[in-house]
């Protein structure tokens, strides 16, 4: 980490979250601790049901936790309970989200699945749309601006997706099996991206995966089992 890396934009203190009573309970994160600064790009590895995505969605302020504490980005979000009421705005304001599958409106044309982010957060439509094309270019995927995400290669697709989760100039972004569905070269491709936009947006990049193409391209690597964080490595 160099001395530009210092500014802490997820740190969590003791979260817990579980599912079911009795005979089904299922711990799905058990006192997880952990702080990611700015310009870093993390990877959240882990064999299936050892809570990576109950993790990354309690980050995204999509799922309440039992007990613990967050801040994100300076704001003290959770302690307990929530302390923002408005958790949809919280999201528009600090997070941006890139899914494995992408989830980009079908009906919709790449420049509007990038613009209708910024026209939900209030963006006057025409901005909205001159952002979106200004953020397609920066991932060279403005030759698809027309083009419907049916019409995309899975590269293209990924990028769009990257744009979409850039929009609102996110400080945290969590993803979920960013290069899964890539050849080494894409992959090579998005996680150089990822990096890029680290260090120009000054953000931190919280990636689930088991892509074992990427491990080299993590800043850091947290492992989980049994919804506990085991102890972090640094990249080899
Ligand atoms: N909504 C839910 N209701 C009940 N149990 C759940 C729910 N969500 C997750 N779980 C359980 O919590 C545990 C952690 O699940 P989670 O999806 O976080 O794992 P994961 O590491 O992301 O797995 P995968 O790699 O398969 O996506 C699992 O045992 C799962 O069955």
């Amino acid at each position: 980490m160099n001395e530009n890396t210092t500014t802490a934009l997820v740190e969590l203190k003791q979260l817990s979250k579980h599912f079911g009573e009795g005979a089904t309970r299922v711990d799905a994160l058990r006192d997880v601790s952990l702080t990611i600064h700015a310009r870093e790009v993390v990877g959240l590895l882990g064999p299936s049901g050892s809570g990576k995505s109950t993790l990354l969605n309690a980050i995204g302020c999509i799922l309440e936790p039992d007990s613990g504490w967050m801040r994100l980005d300076g704001d003290v979000v959770y302690d307990n309970r929530w302390l923002r009421r408005d958790l949809r705005r919280l999201r528009l304001e600090k997070i941006g989200f890139i899914f494995q599958k992408h989830n980009l409106l079908p009906f919709l044309n790449c420049t509007d699945n990038v613009a209708i982010v910024l026209t939900l957060a209030g963006w006057p439509k025409k901005a909205a749309v001159e952002r979106a094309r200004e953020l397609l270019a920066y991932l060279q995927v403005d030759h698809r601006m027309e083009a419907m995400p049916g019409q995309l290669s899975g590269g293209e697709a990924q990028r769009v997706a990257i744009a979409r989760a850039l929009a609102n100039r996110p400080r945290i972004i969590l993803a979920d099996e960013p290069t899964a569905a890539l050849d080494s070269e894409r992959a090579g491709r998005v996680m150089d991206l990822l990096h890029k936009v680290a260090i120009e947006q000054d953000a931190a990049i919280i990636a689930v995966t088991h892509d074992e193409k990427i491990l080299g391209r993590l800043d850091r690597i947290y492992r989980m089992v049994d919804g506990r964080l085991t102890d972090q490595e640094d990249d080899g």
